[in-house]
């Protein structure tokens, strides 16, 4: 708690510049933190005010609020100071801020120019990310030890502002980390089409979902994409029949199969599908195969021998596993564990975990995102990631980058167009 305190009394000097501070502090130890940032903000000269919401327990909070020592002021009867440190709650919060807390709360950060939470913005679900009453309009948050769930997944993450970490010293080992930019190499110098990495699409009822599947393959690093089943798109994609499947599957040089985009959901969609389940290729499973297979996907998925990948959205992965009240990231993992694949839980707030139990959150994509074949482009980018020896991560990594760099509302189409300059900046 001194290492928390001192930490979140240095970052809120250095954006009070001398304005006057109003300290927030709750009766757990996030208060406990901000009592001691008050006593060593007011040691350092500033014009601290401390709000108090109940009395610390804990001998630390306690102490810190004995070391602050000075008048505080009822939460309720607080006036609006330039600079808000909010300390109220942290990760013990275990219910919703009661109305009148919500209320002042959102007051004071809605009328500061610059907001600090400790750890987390007060009113927070820190392991699913849900709103329990908190305020919008922080500056920032100070994450004391490890970043929580709360920090990167939805809604919770809008809420944060910018979110800066102190590991306090202390070597907490995180399961997960944010999604990175990945470090990708040109082709070998003696690459051929076939060994860059080659990419067969299955089409179905709507084959414009596959072309985008293919356009996202194409532009996504693949020398060589296949399109089964669907004529047009891009000249460069091969075309074969769906009286081709077989001998693809056969085929060596494919190093992964997207199906799912547009596949419908009749009994040849359902044959199709089988068949490729049953082969030895690598498989970007997404869409319409999702919810062909519903609850039999974990098993389905679990007895194959080569790698698949699933890529729902929030109501496929409900379709798949069931709904559950357990957090994005706990749900994707056992998710990932059961079908022994490595899932990548689309949305704002993208989650993905591999079945040994890796968990990656890409928490600040573009909401641009949210219009219809994004998700084929990135089926198709999976599997050329894949293909050439990367990994899904890589592949939202670059979605993510294409679509910043496409501006405000671009259409699917062009998405994988910028697939090009997101990968040049990734050397
Ligand atoms: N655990 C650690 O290793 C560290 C913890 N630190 C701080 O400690 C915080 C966690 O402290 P605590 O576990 O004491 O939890 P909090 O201080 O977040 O809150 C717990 C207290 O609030 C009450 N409470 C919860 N929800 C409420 C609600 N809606 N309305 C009214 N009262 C409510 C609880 O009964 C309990 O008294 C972290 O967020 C961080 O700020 C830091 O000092 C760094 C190290
Ligand atoms: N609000 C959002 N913010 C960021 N990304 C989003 C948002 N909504 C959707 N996405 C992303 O856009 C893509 C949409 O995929 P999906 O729902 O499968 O649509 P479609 O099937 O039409 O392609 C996914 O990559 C998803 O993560
Ligand atoms: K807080």
């Amino acid at each position: 708690m001194e290492r928390a305190s001192t930490a979140v009394a240095h970052q809120t000097a250095r954006f009070a510049l001398g304005r006057p501070i109003l300290v927030l502090a709750g009766p757990g130890n996030n208060g406990g933190d901000a009592y001691g940032a008050a006593a060593l903000l007011r040691d350092w000269g500033h014009e601290v005010t401390v709000a108090a919401l109940g009395t610390p327990k804990s001998g630390a909070a306690a102490a810190m609020a004995q070391r602050w020592g000075g008048a505080t002021v009822a939460l309720s009867q607080a006036a609006s100071r330039p600079v808000v440190v909010d300390g109220l709650f942290g990760i013990g919060l275990d219910r919703d801020l009661d109305a009148d807390t919500a209320t002042a709360l959102c007051w004071l950060v809605a009328a500061a120019d610059v907001a600090l939470a400790i750890d987390l913005p007060s009113g927070l679900d820190t392991d699913s990310g849900a709103l329990r009453g908190a305020a919008d309009g922080y500056t920032l948050t100070l994450a004391l030890g490890a970043l929580k769930p709360a920090h990167v997944l939805h809604p919770a993450s809008t809420r944060c502002g910018t979110v800066l970490l102190d590991t306090l010293g202390l070597e907490a080992q995180g399961d997960w980390r944010s999604v990175a930019r990945p470090s990708l190499a040109a082709p070998a110098s003696d690459a051929h089409k076939y060994s860059r990495g080659m990419v067969a699409v299955i089409a179905g009822e709507m084959p414009g979902a596959a072309r985008l599947a293919a356009s996202g393959a194409l532009h996504g690093g693949a020398g060589y994409v296949v399109l089964c089943g669907a004529s047009g798109g891009a000249d460069a994609i091969v075309h074969r029949a769906h009286g081709d499947l077989d001998a693809l599957l056969e085929d060596q040089r494919v190093g992964a199969i997207v199906i799912g985009p547009g596949l419908g959901r009749d009994d040849a969609a359902r044959a199709r599908l089988d068949r490729v389940l049953a082969s030895d290729r690598a498989l970007v499973i997404d869409g319409d195969a999702l919810s062909l297979l519903g609850r039999d996907l974990p098993s389905a998925v679990a007895a194959r021998r080569a790698a698949s990948v699933l890529t729902p959205h929030a109501a496929e992965f409900d379709r798949c596993f069931g709904a559950s009240a357990a957090s994005k990231i706990e749900r994707t993992l056992s998710a990932a564990r059961q079908s022994r694949a490595t899932i990548v839980h689309k949305g704002a707030g993208t989650v993905i975990a591999t079945p040994d139990g890796k968990i990656l959150v890409a928490a600040d994509l573009t909401s641009w995102l949210s219009t219809a074949g994004t998700g084929d482009v990135l089926a198709g980018l999976i599997a050329a990631r894949i293909a050439t020896g990367g990994s899904a991560d890589e592949a939202v990594w670059l979605h993510g980058r294409a679509a910043s760099l496409a501006g405000p509302a671009f259409a699917a189409d062009t998405l994988a167009d910028h697939l090009s300059e997101a990968i040049a900046s990734c050397r």
